[in-house]
């Protein structure tokens, strides 16, 4: 192992990283809390504005994962769509295999400079999650319940305002809904069965209302569907504690450009073509598990330096008082005080644990592994 790979395995330097996180996205959501009075004054300018402070928290984690750790990412796409990439709203259509495929996410969101507008049909629960949850409600993100009957009306509305944004985005959608476990696999291809549709290797059965909705209700301000498949060279399964760890990583993603007119408006032929879209994502992923690589040209977007530059911005401005912090609390010499400071370091440390629990695929929800009454009619 060499210096810099045991500095990067270091507890303490994980410790600083996570330090730098929590306080600067703590203040970066006091900040976005402060635009509130803007929103009513001119709304396209409060959302500039959160843009660009969503863009201080989520760079952060995206720095963590091209720096820190130096994992690399290949693009496979066809070259007349590559100039598009970051220049028209799309909807994305990505596979859910991966505690960090929303962060490998994020990063081609960051080369292609859509990063502080990203959005995503994300579930309820994480709206909960400090910083980056707190952070997603002034992004506007949409949430659903994974409820149809509920969902149908709030997730419509939520993208319906998504219909003026001032930045062009990318909206993710994970149509399998929840992340690929063998239990939820083996269930999801007894739906499929009972639907009399062909058994998918690679992927769960997708969900088709959510992205039925989505593709009404964005038609005409996103101008395609990039239907990406991600995949990690050597088999690897990436957590975000091997990121922090400096673990390096070699990411693969494919992009087709699908222009939005080509998707059906009725609601059961777009849920037909979303079935059709999925069999042929799992013969990509089948290709992937065969031959290590995708079809078609690769490119290489490079990293930018904004992320790195963000972070160290971050680190000068919180690392200084926490050293005087440090310095003071040992010359006090008060017994109380040193504890409570621990305790406080303390809780804050399992409130970082916790956090990074929620990309954690064994503690994800029960939600598609129960088992279905089917209906064959
Ligand atoms: C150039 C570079 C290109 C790309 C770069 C890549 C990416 C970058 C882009 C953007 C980045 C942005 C942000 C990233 C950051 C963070 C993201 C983090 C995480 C958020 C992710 C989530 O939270 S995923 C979970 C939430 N999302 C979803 O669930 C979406 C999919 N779901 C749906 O669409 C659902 O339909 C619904 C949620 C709208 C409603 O849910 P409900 O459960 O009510 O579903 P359905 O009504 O669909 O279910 C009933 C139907 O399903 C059938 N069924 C029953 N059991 C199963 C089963 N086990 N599997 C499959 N199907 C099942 C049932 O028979 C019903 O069938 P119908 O025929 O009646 O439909
Ligand atoms: C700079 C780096 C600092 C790192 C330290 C702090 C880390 C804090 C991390 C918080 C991350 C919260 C973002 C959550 C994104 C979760 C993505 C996800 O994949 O959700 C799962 C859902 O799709 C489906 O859920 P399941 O039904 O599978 O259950």
């Amino acid at each position: 192992m060499g210096l810099l790979q045991l500095l990067k395995s270091q507890f303490l330097c994980q410790l600083i990283i996570c330090y730098v996180f929590l306080v600067s996205g703590l203040i970066v959501n006091l900040l976005q809390l402060c635009t509130s009075p803007l929103w009513l004054v001119n709304k396209q300018l409060a959302r500039r504005v959160n843009v660009k402070l969503g863009y201080c928290i989520s760079s952060q984690m995206v720095a963590a994962l091209e720096w820190w750790s130096g994992t690399e990412c290949t693009l496979y796409t066809d070259p007349q769509s590559y100039p598009l990439y970051g220049n028209e709203n799309a909807i994305v259509v990505l596979n859910h295999s991966f505690e960090i495929d929303f962060l490998c996410g994020w990063t081609f969101c960051e080369r292609f400079g859509v990063l502080g507008s990203s959005k995503v049909l994300a579930k309820e629960q994480l709206s909960y999650v400090p910083i980056i949850g707190w952070m997603w409600y002034f992004l506007e993100i949409v949430f659903c319940k994974r409820k149809w009957e509920e969902d149908r009306r709030t997730v419509a509305k939520s993208l319906q305002k998504l219909r003026d944004y001032p930045v062009n985005y990318w909206f993710l959608l994970f149509c399998e809904g929840t992340r690929f476990t063998q239990k939820k696999h083996e269930i999801s291809m007894q739906v499929a069965e009972s639907k009399g549709l062909p058994k998918l290797k690679h992927h769960l059965l997708p969900r088709t209302k959510g992205f039925w909705i989505t593709v009404q209700n964005l038609r005409g301000t996103a101008a395609a569907v990039y239907d990406s498949n991600l995949n990690f060279r050597d088999k690897a399964a990436p957590t975000l504690l091997d990121i922090l760890n400096g673990k390096k990583f070699h990411a693969d993603l494919y992009v087709r450009r699908i222009p939005l007119e080509s998707i059906p408006e009725d609601e059961a032929e777009c849920g037909a073509w979303l079935q059709r879209l999925y069999q042929e994502k799992d013969t990509f992923q089948e290709h992937y598990a065969k031959t290590g690589r995708f079809p078609g040209p690769t490119v290489s977007p490079p990293r930018r330096p904004w992320t790195l530059i963000n972070w160290l911005f971050w680190a000068c401005l919180l690392l200084y008082p926490l050293g005087l912090l440090f310095a003071q609390l040992l010359s006090s010499g008060s017994m109380l005080t040193i504890v409570f400071s621990v305790a406080l370091c303390f809780a804050a440390s399992l409130g970082v644990r916790w956090m990074i629990g929620q990309t954690e695929i064994n503690r994800g929800s029960s939600y598609g592994d129960k088992e279905v009454p089917l209906n064959n009619n």
